[in-house]
């Protein structure tokens, strides 16, 4: 076998070929349990923040300078506004008549913007809507089916896309952002990093190249709307490969978020379902606790930015038969409460599956290649 894996094991250190590949999970005994790490000779602490889902934090994880350097490449490199997944100009309008009375109500008017558009209006916004495009013929301020009729699904969008264009801070994620990929960088800090995440969370360097990093901007009101970073599994759809033209899925197995600065007020991490098994992630997703922009506080669980600080979570559980990733853990359902005062930075490190071991072994392979040949060119 070409390929080495290594791992920490209860008796050392322990390595094999390819069968030996396999996704591993952090035991985070109880919360509030601390264990010092030790990655290339810095002794760090590592807590379990929560078990349901498994949330851990290492506090001074970077150096100031190591924050400092991913905020310049991402201004050098430019950053983008975000966008998620949704967007409203390719989704069916499904009206969220919730007590089926044939009316849309402001509220039931609220649920289907939100879910049809991922734009999150406040009441007022709905009236004034209603107001320009007399949708509300009677003004009641109820909206029936006929009353429907005035607007078409194809106007409708193009107003919300305007309405986001004034108020950008509306929809579901509000921040700027850049990607890094980890074989295609030369990046001295990048290269340190993927190192030392490799060590604390006990997975190969190999499957630590296969994830990709995102730094991330937040101004005033930036925030990001309760979601989860991977999807559900599927038989169906396969898991997208970069740049994936066909109908995807992300495959994410766990999160690694980098606090990259101090934020003056605001901008916690919010896990909204932390240790609340009342609820399930279907009705939190059409429950105001999803709008952390508006309702931040409502949330289980609330993390703060500090520098150099980075939060783990697993998104997956293993599936113990192939060792690869398992059933998604619904109770990782979370987001950015908004900025208040200052700026957020963020990185988030995401490590990246396929559908099967056998496909990323490949990819390994390929990565490796790839990693060897910027060697010898340099
Ligand atoms: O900004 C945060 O604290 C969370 C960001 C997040 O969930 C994401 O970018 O996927
Ligand atoms: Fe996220």
């Amino acid at each position: 076998d070409d390929l080495t894996f290594c791992y920490l094991e209860d008796d050392g250190i322990v390595c094999g070929g390819s069968e030996t590949l396999r996704l591993t999970r952090i035991n985070g005994h109880e919360v509030g349990a601390e264990r010092v790490v030790d990655p290339d000779g810095k002794r760090l602490t590592m807590k379990t923040l929560s078990l349901n889902p498994l949330i851990l934090e290492i506090p001074n994880f970077l150096s100031s300078e190591e924050c400092d350097h991913f905020i310049s490449v991402a201004k050098k490199q430019g950053l983008v506004n975000s966008s998620t997944g949704v967007n409203g100009a390719q989704q069916q309008m499904r009206l969220l008549d919730t007590d089926g009375d044939g009316v849309l109500t402001i509220h039931e008017m609220r649920l289907t913007i939100e879910n049809g558009f991922d734009v999150y209006p406040d009441d007022d916004d709905i009236l004034q809507m209603y107001i320009d495009t007399d949708l509300d013929t009677n003004r009641d301020g109820n909206i029936t089916k006929d009353e429907m009729k005035n607007l078409s699904p194809r106007d409708m969008k193009r107003y919300i896309k305007k309405f986001i264009e004034v108020n950008p801070e509306k929809h579901s994620r509000y921040s700027q952002q850049v990607w890094m990929y980890p074989d295609q960088s030369t990046d001295k800090t990048f290269i340190d990093i993927q190192n030392r995440v490799s060590e604390v969370v006990n997975l190969p360097l190999d499957v630590i190249r296969l994830s990709n990093f995102q730094v991330v901007r937040y101004g005033p009101h930036g925030h990001y709307n309760a979601h989860f970073d991977s999807a559900r599994l599927s038989t169906e759809v396969p898991c997208c490969r970069r740049f994936d033209s066909r109908p995807c899925r992300v495959c994410r197995y766990m999160t690694i978020l980098f606090y990259l600065n101090d934020v003056t007020e605001g901008g916690e991490t919010a896990f909204v379902l932390a240790g609340n098994d009342s609820l399930t992630a279907e009705e939190a997703k059409l429950s105001p606790k999803i709008n952390l922009y508006r309702n931040c506080s409502e949330s289980a669980l609330h993390i703060k930015p500090e520098r150099g600080k980075v939060i783990v979570w697993y998104n997956h559980y293993i599936d113990q038969q192939t060792g690869w990733m398992g059933e998604m853990d619904d109770r990782t359902l979370h987001g950015g409460c908004p900025v208040v005062t200052g700026e957020k930075w963020i990185g988030n490190f995401w490590v990246r599956v396929l559908d099967t071991k056998e496909e990323d072994l490949e990819r390994i392979r390929e990565i490796n290649k790839k990693l060897n040949k910027i060697k010898t060119e340099l």
